[in-house]
């Protein structure tokens, strides 16, 4: 048994392969899957990658990314931690989060690296937060953000203003609880990338349509959604990670791992928040030379990228730690998934 174990590792090492553990498919089989997306897994790579900045000696300090967490209460430290650090780890310059008072100090202590504003529950909530909007390139809204309705309150003024600024906004957690709650907020605004779980999917499409999601229809139900919202670009997780903002559809189902930790949600909505604002970049950079508009559109890439870069560190933590595996262990291996699936 367990050379059968270690065999499929030393497989899936090979790579690209199958995913080690299949579980019940949302397809009735991988060619159906394919069948979704012109290219193959390479050539989307190939095309998602070429949104990354090279590094560079002369550029300064922000010209990588700017990002900012809008979440982190007196429950929830860890979700707004994993997002920042993340979009960290996977090449930011900056990463903020704002959060409770009485969650700064404990998201300060986990990491001196990120820049923590004690700002949600203050009274000035808006506007401390807004001076600082100017200097940062994306937002990520919802991971640890809680239900209170004052900072609920607090996260919708954000976003009206990000929507102003034309910032690439990712919305998880509880930031999908405020969209639920008003998907006018977004409604239109295709810099907004959704991430919802199986969940949370399905409480958004029931206040749009009135009625549960059809399981066994992912990407119509997918795209009606996204249609009906704008055309925002969604990301609906699970076993499949299936992408698409009403028009096209990417899905990404390799490897990841059969742990379900808490917090690999937050991996993938911090790294997607700085991907977000790589890819907007190339996409600008791309209409002033002139080229014809690109295949999938910048969120898309985004997404497929940031989907990618969480299942390898999934698939990487999961071979070292097992059924321990959790979503620090899969931080760790940020960089290494990166150089893998990237360089
Ligand atoms: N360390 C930390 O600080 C972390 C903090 N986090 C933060 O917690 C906050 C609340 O987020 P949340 O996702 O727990 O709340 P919510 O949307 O009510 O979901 C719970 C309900 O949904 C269901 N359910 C969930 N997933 C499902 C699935 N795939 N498929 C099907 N059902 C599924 C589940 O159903 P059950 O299993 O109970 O039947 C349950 O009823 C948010 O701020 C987030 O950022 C997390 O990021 C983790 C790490
Ligand atoms: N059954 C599965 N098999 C493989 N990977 C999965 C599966 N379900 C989710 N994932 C992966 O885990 C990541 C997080 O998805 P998940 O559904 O756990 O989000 P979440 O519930 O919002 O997370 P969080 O715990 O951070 O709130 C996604 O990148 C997705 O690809």
């Amino acid at each position: 048994m367990l050379s059968l174990v270690a065999a499929v590792f030393a497989n899936s090492m090979k790579r690209p392969a199958i995913p080690s553990f299949p579980a019940k498919d949302l397809f009735n089989s991988i060619e159906q899957m394919r069948k979704m997306t012109t290219l193959n897994a390479g050539q989307l790579l190939e095309m998602a990658k070429s949104v990354i900045p090279p590094l560079q000696y002369n550029k300064h300090k922000g010209q990588a990314g700017r990002v900012a967490v809008i979440g982190g209460c007196k429950e929830y430290t860890g979700a707004p931690y994993f997002a920042a650090i993340s979009a960290l780890k996977a090449g930011a310059d900056l990463s903020h989060v704002f959060c409770t008072d009485e969650a700064a100090p404990v998201i300060k202590s986990y990491s001196p690296e990120l820049i923590v504003h004690p700002v949600l529950d203050s009274d000035h909530s808006v506007e401390e937060i807004l001076q600082w909007m100017p200097r940062f390139h994306s937002l990520i809204v919802g991971p640890g953000l809680g239900r209170e309705e004052h900072i609920l309150k607090t996260a919708s003024a954000v976003i009206e203003q990000a929507k102003e600024n034309k910032l690439p906004i990712v919305i998880d957690a509880d930031g999908l609880f405020l969209v639920t709650q008003n998907p006018a907020l977004i409604k239109g605004y295709t810099n907004a990338i959704l991430t919802p779980n199986v969940a949370e999917f399905g409480r958004l499409y029931k206040k749009i349509f009135n009625k549960d999601p059809d399981p066994e229809e992912p990407v119509v139900t997918l795209k009606q959604l996204c249609r009906e919202l704008g055309h925002v670009t969604i990301v609906h997780k699970g076993i499949h990670d299936i992408i698409s903002n009403g028009d096209k559809v990417l899905t990404y189902s390799m490897h990841g791992s059969p742990r379900r930790c808490g917090g690999q949600g937050d991996l993938l909505s911090g790294s997607m928040g700085l991907f977000a604002v790589w890819a907007k970049w190339a996409q600008e950079e791309n209409t002033k030379e002139g080229n014809s508009p690109p295949t999938y559109q910048h969120g898309m890439k985004a997404a497929y990228l940031a989907c990618a870069l969480t299942r390898e560190c999934s698939r990487r933590a999961f071979e070292i730690n097992g059924r321990s595996m959790t979503t620090t262990d899969m931080i760790v291996q940020i960089h290494s998934a990166f150089e893998y699936l990237f360089s």
